[in-house]
């Protein structure tokens, strides 16, 4: 027996990322003898510049690795040997020497809507005002609903909660995967459909991200790997990737698979939502990566220079440089 932990798991200190850090705690400990004990794996809190920023939507913000910057570091330095994160808040590039090697079963990837005005949006009376801090979901909010009063809104799931109750909402959205893993699915009011709502590239998947080579982690880490989950977020983050997208760009796309085919839909909006492009193909589920940078070159082709231009405005109008 040993004092020190076998494995250190570096994570954010929120309620879902200590919920996702001991999901990934629990299937190791299942899976290898050598880690059964609770000493065996340490969890360890990392504070992200996401974390410290709770005054403003992190849309003004910008820049990518909000919340994993600082996680990564502490695979670089070896004080932590694997980082898990939301697989929807990793930036498509990584640094060198790191990769995601793993990912978890994905969980439902929908976004969750919280209301007792309606059941979907189309449900929601007229004017009703809803809180989000999503750019993409703001967007196809205000592209389906323009009468629709979309606020930004932030905090725990709990806060949020509270100010729907307080009234200051008439409805929010979150995703139904954090939900889930929070075990708190019986606070949703609906779950939208894809078609209302198309979710973020990766939204729902948990990813361990390793230091590349490390042959010592990965005999444990895949063992717990999904890889059809891998080939639908490789789909999705592809296209992310081909559009640059960072958080500050509305963007969305769900990779579906169905025996050895994969269902690819895509969406690029005005913030303001008084633009949409999708795309929607099928094909070989081996050709996942393929297809979503095929999206992306497409969405990026009927959006056209115009479009990035008024972005990058926005963008520079909502963040303006120092
Ligand atoms: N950016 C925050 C974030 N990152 C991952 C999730 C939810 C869980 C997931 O998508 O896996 C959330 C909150 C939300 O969008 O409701």
């Amino acid at each position: 027996m040993t004092n020190h932990p076998i494995l250190r798991l570096g994570t954010r200190g929120s309620p879902l990322a200590l919920a996702q850090a001991n999901e990934v705690k629990r299937l190791l400990s299942e899976a290898h003898a050598d880690l059964t004990a609770d000493s065996a794996i340490e969890i360890v809190v990392i504070k992200t510049t996401g974390d410290k920023i709770q005054d403003r939507a992190l849309s003004a913000i910008g820049g990518k690795g909000l919340f994993t910057k600082e996680i990564e570091d502490g695979l670089q330095d070896s004080s932590v040997d694997i980082a898990v994160h939301s697989m929807k808040d990793v930036p498509t590039w990584l640094p060198d020497g790191l990769e995601i090697s793993t990912v978890l079963e994905r969980e439902d990837p929908r976004d969750a809507l919280f209301s007792n005005k309606g059941k979907s949006l189309a449900d929601l009376p007229r004017g009703a005002v809803v809180g989000s801090a999503s750019l993409r979901r703001q967007a196809q909010i205000k592209a389906k609903r323009p009468d629709l009063e979309v606020i930004t809104f932030r905090g725990s799931v709990q806060t949020r909660l509270r100010k729907l109750k307080e009234g200051q909402v008439d409805a929010t959205l979150l995703a139904v995967a954090g939900l889930n893993r929070l075990g708190q699915s019986e606070l949703i009011t609906s779950a939208l459909s894809t078609e209302e709502m198309l979710p973020a590239p990766a939204q729902g998947a948990v990813g361990l991200e390793v230091r590349t080579g490390d042959v010592r982690v990965r005999a444990y880490v895949d063992t717990i790997h999904h890889e059809p989950t891998m080939q639908r977020i490789s789909a999705e983050r592809a296209c992310l990737a081909e559009l640059d997208g960072s958080c500050r760009t509305p963007i969305a796309a769900l990779a579906e698979i169905e025996g050895n085919e994969m269902y690819l839909r895509t969406m690029l909006a005005a913030p303001d939502g008084s633009k949409i492009f999708t795309t929607e193909r099928r094909g070989p589920v081996s050709e996942a990566i393929e297809m979503g940078r095929s999206a992306g070159r497409e969405l990026k082709e009927q959006a056209g220079d115009a479009f990035f231009k008024a972005l990058e405005a926005h963008q520079a109008a909502a963040h303006p440089p120092k």
